[in-house]
């Protein structure tokens, strides 16, 4: 996710001309080569370049240690380079997580997360350039990882030092961390950990960076299913519960879910999902196909829960999609009750959910998304299932059109839709990916007409009984 990209032209340029082919850097496998890292802490980073890449590297030993062979680990990673030695000074925060806490812990990190992106998006930082970084264990299974930011300050300014020294002073402990980096004479790149003055346990120390090879999966895919695509409503349930004590409405939702019966069936009569990016045409589909086959008509999430929709889309994503999870359980009864009377057309549901999150949350390009058959692509055991889904996809410039044309409120995700293709592109591939149901592919480019009467036909060759 580019937060700021006004780093624009001048580091485009840079890593356009230093970017290596598709190839691995030479000194890059090298460094990977003889990487058994003198860590301090067995951490490794992931930043995320401005041309949407992802650079890996570690942290190695301290400064004018004895005993290291510096020359063996004496790769570079341009990339690298470029973006953390740019001119004026760049800094690492990272929020620390705290092992063993849980779901509470989870959501206080992500909403100190969220509070840092609010305060370095003002002054004195609207000067600066905001990338994220991510802080893992190179033993993906061990499932903690720490978010943070790399933030570069083209004209090294005292002020923006002094205000983010205010800003880590007024964070409770545990409290995010510090660095800067800088080069030495023979133009290495190091990291300096910043000591708070006066804070007791602040832990300072300069270390090597290191690039390193980037893993086999993405490092926040292990740990989906309990940040973002909770697998079943139990586990969505827990982070609700956690939220109450600083969103009350967590609490009136969780009351309708109790509300709702256990062990839900479906109707005699079908069940039929409409899915698709924003403005591909799923409500002009769902209301024509419903008045079609005479049908009820549903939206996710559903009106009782949809009063809160701002509260939650405030919140960081685990909330955030806590919340759409919750919604689809909720609206799962009322397609109970009424696909035993007539049939059900919803305008989104399950997939929705799981795509958006998977693509919000892993960064990078679409090779970076969870593989096929992932387990985040399998709908929830415990989720009544529709007997189809249909994905509605249009070409990039025919779905801007319509979005133009239509000009209504947007969402933050809608808006990152528009600005990134990247991003819709990832959202439409874990769609596809979808299985138990899978989706099935609508060509919606065509006018309303043929868009509706394809649809149609899916629908009554699918459903026998319509
Ligand atoms: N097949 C189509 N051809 C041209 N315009 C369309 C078509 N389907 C929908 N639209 C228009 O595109 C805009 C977005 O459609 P909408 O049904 O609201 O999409 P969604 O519900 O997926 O966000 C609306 O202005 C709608 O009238
Ligand atoms: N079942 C659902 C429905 C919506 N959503 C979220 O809601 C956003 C779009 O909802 P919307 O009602 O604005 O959709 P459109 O009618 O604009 O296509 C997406 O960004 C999804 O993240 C979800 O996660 N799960």
């Amino acid at each position: 996710m580019a937060y700021f990209p006004r780093l624009g032209n001048y580091m485009l340029r840079f890593l356009e001309r230093m970017r290596p082919s598709s190839q691995v850097p030479a000194v890059r496998r090298q460094a990977a080569a003889v990487n058994a890292p003198d860590l301090a802490r067995d951490r490794f980073f992931l930043l995320e370049l401005p041309d949407a890449g992802l650079a890996h590297f570690t942290l190695c030993g301290d400064y004018g240690e004895g005993g290291t062979d510096w020359s063996a680990l004496a790769a570079r990673d341009p990339r690298l380079e470029a973006f953390l030695l740019a001119p004026g000074r760049t800094y690492s925060l990272c929020v620390p997580a705290v092992p063993g806490s849980g779901y509470r812990g989870r959501i206080l990190a992500a909403r100190l997360h969220q509070h840092l992106l609010q305060q370095l998006s003002r002054d004195p930082f609207r000067q600066c350039e905001l990338r994220r970084l991510l802080c893992y264990s190179p033993d993906s299974r061990s499932g903690i990882t720490e978010k943070g930011f790399i933030l570069w300050d083209p004209h090294d300014c005292l002020e923006i030092q002094r205000a983010l020294q205010g800003l880590l002073f007024a964070c409770e402990t545990p409290r995010p961390q510090m660095g800067m980096f800088k080069a030495d004479h023979s133009g290495l790149l190091w990291q300096r950990l910043w000591e708070l003055p006066g804070v007791v346990g602040d832990k300072g120390g300069t270390f090597r960076v290191v690039p390193t090879e980037e893993p086999p999966l993405h490092p926040l895919v292990p740990e989906l299913p309990i940040t973002v695509v909770f697998p079943n409503l139990e586990e969505t349930r827990k982070v609700f519960e956690e939220c109450i004590p600083f969103i009350p409405e967590a609490k009136e939702i969780l009351n309708l879910v109790d509300k709702c019966p256990k062990n839900l069936q479906k109707g005699r009569f079908p069940v039929i999902v409409i899915e698709g990016l924003d403005a591909t045409g799923k409500t002009t589909v769902t209301e024509k196909v419903s008045k079609a086959l005479r049908a009820v008509f549903l939206k996710s999430p559903p009106p009782c829960v949809s009063q809160w929709r701002k509260i939650f889309d405030d919140e960081p994503t685990i909330i955030r999609r806590a919340y759409y999870s919750l919604g689809n359980y909720i609206m799962a009864s009322e397609i109970a009750k009424q696909s035993t009377q007539a049939p059900v057309i919803i305008d989104r549901y399950w997939h929705s959910t799981a795509a958006y999150a998977i693509a919000t949350e892993i960064s990078g390009l679409p090779h970076h998304l969870p593989p096929a058959h992932h387990s985040v692509y399998q709908w929830p055991q415990d989720l009544l299932r529709p007997d189809i889904v249909l994905l509605l996809t249009v070409n990039p410039e025919e779905r801007i059109h319509r979005i133009l044309g239509r000009g209504m409120h947007k969402t933050k995700e809608e808006i990152e839709l528009e600005n990134n293709e990247l991003f819709r592109e990832k959202v439409e591939i874990s769609y596809q990916r979808m299985e138990n149901p899978s989706c099935h592919t609508v060509d919606a480019n065509p006018n309303r007409k043929v868009v509706i009467a394809t649809v149609l036909n899916i629908i009554r060759k699918h459903c026998a009984s319509l």
